[in-house]
């Protein structure tokens, strides 16, 4: 009997003893890992807690997540679906990439140009703070891994930027991630550019890694091949050349990179 007592008694001591520790390890592992917002297959709400005008038609949106301590949970050069009303009252839906990473918790920032017909430019116009605006993602083919390769280009145009922002910022704020990044960022007017200051900044602080344009005003008219060869890696199986920017920008740059002899592996379209 007093066997049987004794032995009972260490069976619940160590059952205790073992949930405890596996309830602690749950908590602590847990409360570590932020909690993600994004959901793939449906949109969730997202709160508007400032919006600040840049220029007459770009205007930076900073959303709420849930906690101070969220994160949006957005692979690296992968984007997000807002849904919002056009002029008409009609549903759109267009993609966005933020300028935050996960490293920005408990908000997101959108960059957002504005055009005058565009049909999604028109919700972001008319958000006021304390709105709330649908998304849903992460969306993209784009995965990235530091140190995949030894060598970015990136040739953006327009608002094709924010892609290229993301991915440069995630690279070089990363201290053991020594890719390079060459960028070549084609405007139409300069007051066009935009994260100007944002991307002045990466060039301030990393020299050594990050070759942006040599002067906002160094070239007219169109990204030429000769422009390519001159700022970006040569081809070579280490090397990746990325391309964002409006329809006939990215068939023109995909028709320079093959003359260039860039093969398939080596170029990227967001
Ligand atoms: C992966 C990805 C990420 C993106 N990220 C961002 C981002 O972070 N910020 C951002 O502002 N945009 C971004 N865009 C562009 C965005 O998705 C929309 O295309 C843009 O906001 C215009 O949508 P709209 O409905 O207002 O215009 P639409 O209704 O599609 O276009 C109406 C008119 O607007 C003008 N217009 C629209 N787009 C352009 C353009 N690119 N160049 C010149 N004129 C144009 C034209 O006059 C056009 O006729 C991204 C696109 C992609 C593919």
């Amino acid at each position: 009997m007093d066997f049987l007592v004794t032995s009972e008694g260490q069976l619940v001591v160590g059952i205790a003893v073992g949930l405890v520790a596996i309830g602690a390890a749950y908590f602590l592992l847990s409360s570590k890992k932020p909690k993600v917002c994004l959901d793939p297959e449906n949109f969730k709400e997202f709160k508007l807690v400032k919006k600040t005008q840049i220029s007459h038609n770009v205007a930076k949106f900073r959303f709420a997540l849930p906690t101070p301590t969220s994160v949006l949970g957005l692979p690296i050069g992968q984007h997000i679906s807002c849904r919002g009303k056009d002029s008409q009252g009609e549903e759109v839906i267009k993609p966005y990439t933020p300028t935050t990473l996960d490293s920005d918790v408990g908000h997101f920032e959108l960059v957002i140009k504005m055009y005058p017909q565009g049909r999604m430019s028109h919700h972001f116009r008319e958000m006021k703070e304390g709105d709330y605006m649908a998304v849903k993602g992460p969306k993209g083919r784009f995965r990235y891994q530091p140190g995949q390769v030894r060598a970015f280009g990136m040739l953006a145009g327009g608002s094709g930027i924010t892609p290229m922002f993301q991915v440069a910022r995630a690279i070089l704020e990363n201290p053991s991630d020594r890719t390079k990044v060459h960028l070549i960022y084609a405007n139409v007017t300069f007051d066009d550019i935009l994260l100007k200051d944002e991307i002045d900044g990466l060039a301030k602080n990393y020299p050594d890694q990050f070759q942006p344009p040599e002067v906002w005003n160094g070239g007219v008219g169109f990204v030429s091949k000769e422009m390519i060869q001159a700022h970006c890696p040569p081809p070579a199986s280490d090397v990746k050349i990325l391309r964002c920017g409006p329809p006939p920008m990215n068939k023109a740059m995909a028709a320079h990179l093959d003359a260039l002899e860039y093969s398939a592996e080596m170029q990227f379209q967001f």
